[in-house]
């Protein structure tokens, strides 16, 4: 079995990692919109910092596509615990003003970098734990179920889920194939067919999330957790989880072109783009 998981599917960055020799990087990276705090060398914390809702954008997804990209160059990192600095939503998706009234060739920009985005969580060989502190909804919940663990506070009004079907989209295949191996196909089914909205007690007894914890214990329990995992033998860590996901990751690395296009038709049809700007609109009235 080949141990090169990542370089097998990032071609590009294994030549960056060829070419550029691995530097030490500063203790913290701190930017408007994420702050990255290097706990040991072991594993740091990844904060979202877009208020109001880390809506993703094509110039956030961007700058978060680097930072995934940097964390792979460190070699002595073993993990990621992914939280929000934004109260109460760990992120609302992708920013749906990319997606209404849009040209194109942004769209398709946009969505490439969404594609990048999961390809890249979903295949990382770090461990990636969501502390998942408010609402994870659409692509955040996407997001949340890429990494290896989920923990989420306890707080009844906090919501999980995707309801693409309301607006009239059929979620995208490897959606479906991420949420089919976190809960398994039935439950997907019902999930996405009927736009099912959880709160953290309805996840976790469907095992969309693994834990629940208050609030003010949210990134002590994720720390603990992260600390065990590090202790675990790195190379088999990281062939068991290249095993269990290498199949997912293929198919959507081999069908980028049809995903893309798909995305495109249906997010430009007139019925859709509707949907969307009335749905824009109630959530601007609330
Ligand atoms: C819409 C297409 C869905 C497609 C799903 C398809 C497949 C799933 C897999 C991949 C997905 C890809 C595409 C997407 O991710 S599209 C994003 C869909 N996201 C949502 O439907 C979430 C919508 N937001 C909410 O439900 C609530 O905002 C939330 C529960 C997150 C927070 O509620 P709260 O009451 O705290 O805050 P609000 O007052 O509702 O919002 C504040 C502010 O933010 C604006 N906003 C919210 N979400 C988005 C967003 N995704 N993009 C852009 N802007 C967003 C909202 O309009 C408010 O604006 P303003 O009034 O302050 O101007």
């Amino acid at each position: 079995m080949s141990i090169n998981f990542y370089s097998k599917f990032f071609p590009l960055i294994k030549k960056g990692v060829a070419s550029v020799p691995f530097q030490l990087r500063p203790l913290s990276t701190r930017t408007d919109l994420f702050n990255v705090e290097n706990k040991s060398e072991e594993y740091a914390i990844f904060r979202l910092n877009k208020p109001p809702v880390n809506s993703l954008n094509l110039e956030y997804l961007n700058l978060l596509n680097n930072q995934l990209d940097e964390f792979e160059r460190n070699p002595k990192l073993k993990g990621i615990i992914l939280t929000s600095d934004v109260k109460s939503t760990f992120s609302a998706g992708v920013d749906i003003l990319e997606m209404y009234k849009c040209e194109p060739k942004r769209l398709e920009a946009v969505w490439r970098a969404v594609q990048d985005f999961w390809i890249k969580l979903y295949g990382s060989k770090k461990i990636y734990i969501a502390a998942l502190n408010g609402h994870v909804l659409a692509l955040g919940c996407a997001i949340a179920m890429s990494c290896d663990y989920r923990i989420m506070v306890d707080n009844d009004k906090t919501k999980i889920g995707i309801t693409a079907v309301l607006l009239g989209i059929n979620a995208p295949s490897w959606v479906k194939n991420t949420m089919i191996n976190t809960i398994g196909f039935r439950e997907t089914e019902k999930s996405l067919k009927f736009a099912k909205i959880y709160n953290p007690h309805q996840a976790l007894k469907l095992g969309l999330i693994d834990e629940i914890v208050s609030s003010d214990k949210l990134l002590s329990r994720s720390e603990e957790v992260m600390k065990t995992w590090c202790k675990i033998p790195t190379l088999a860590r990281e062939m068991t989880k290249e095993s269990m996901r290498s199949e997912t990751l293929g198919k959507l690395v081999n069908n980028r072109e049809v995903d893309v296009q798909e995305f495109i038709t249906s997010t430009m049809d007139p019925h859709l783009q509707d949907n969307l700007g009335k749905y824009l609109a109630s959530l601007k009235k609330k």
